[in-house]
């Protein structure tokens, strides 16, 4: 018998595990650990479990980023990046930076498509750029290492940065958590960050396929403007033609991920992308603790 299954029964004898996040009681399917709110816990070859890199492991595995890679690499977000390398681009002329060495952190990379492309963009716009991505989840950093370019990639939490204090000039939070005290302390205060949030009608055909609400960011929108100072923001909306890679669409889509798929490419031809960009960042003001 294999050394992971015999551990898995094991466990399952000894029945003392409990998940760390919930404290309800972990069962074992196939080769993981779950328990009733889904944290999910794979078990290694070894039969050993790795419980605190847990988020990472939940959710944003290899199958799905990857799938999230092959449909990025499709252009899917190609209006949101031509967006935002012009957003960046227009700032640094403005900060009259366009000389130095432009340093830009994704925080939440997951796959590292976008910091590639965006970097990519940025160079041709003729900035030099130098790209660091990390992301919780262990797959994610190791799909974003295999691409061919010069960007660092790390495994590490976004809300404990292992950087320096005003390590950069650019943060990019792509339809990932946000640690507004935690980006304050990385970037330059001169810097600038970019956030994209989902608005109303983002995937819309897909909610309504599986019968959810419109999504509404007025949350994290005002979670946003309460702790920094917004500069700018601007909302990006596209169709986007998907009957080719309609099945990874919802393999990568986290909101479906606990939901079942029957036949799904078939029913779905095109999908709205609908997203709000803030640019944001932290002047001396509030720095020196003035709320404005
Ligand atoms: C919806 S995905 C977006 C990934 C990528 N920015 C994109 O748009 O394809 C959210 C990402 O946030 C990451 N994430 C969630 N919490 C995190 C944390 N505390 N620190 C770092 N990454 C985190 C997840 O692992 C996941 O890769
Ligand atoms: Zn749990």
């Amino acid at each position: 018998m294999k050394k992971m299954d015999q551990k898995i029964i094991q466990m399952k004898e000894m029945d003392l595990l409990l998940c760390p996040k919930c404290r309800e009681e972990l069962h074992v399917e196939e080769k993981s650990l779950k328990c009733k709110n889904r944290h999910t816990y794979d078990v290694s070859k070894k039969g050993t479990v790795n419980f605190v890199l847990g988020y990472g492991e939940e959710y944003y595995n290899l199958a799905m980023l990857e799938a999230r890679e092959r449909v990025m690499g499709e252009g899917f977000f190609e209006e949101i990046l031509t967006a935002m390398a012009e957003e960046i681009y227009e700032d640094i002329l403005l900060l009259e930076k366009e000389g130095d060495v432009i340093r830009i952190l994704d925080a939440g990379c997951g796959d590292g498509s976008h910091l590639a492309m965006l970097g990519e963009a940025l160079k041709e716009k003729g900035l030099q750029v130098s790209m660091v991505g990390v992301d919780l989840s262990k797959d994610g950093i190791l799909l974003a290492g295999r691409k061919m370019n010069d960007a660092l990639y790390f495994v590490a939490d976004l809300s404990a940065l292992p950087f320096k204090d005003n390590s950069f000039d650019v943060i990019l939070n792509i339809l990932s958590p946000a640690s507004y005290k935690e980006f304050q302390r990385v970037l330059s205060p001169s810097g600038r960050a970019y956030k994209v949030i989902p608005g109303a009608k983002y995937l819309t055909e897909l909610r309504k396929l599986y019968g959810l609400s419109e999504y509404d960011n007025g949350e994290i929108v005002s979670h946003l403007k309460s702790h920094t100072v917004v500069y700018k923001e601007r909302d990006i909306r596209a169709q986007k033609k998907v009957e080719r890679y309609a099945d990874d669409l919802l393999l990568m889509t986290p909101m479906l991920w606990d939901k079942t798929i029957l036949e799904p490419g078939a029913k779905l031809s095109k999908v709205t992308i609908d997203v709000h960009l803030a640019t944001f960042g932290y002047p001396k003001k509030i720095e020196e603790g003035v709320s404005l």
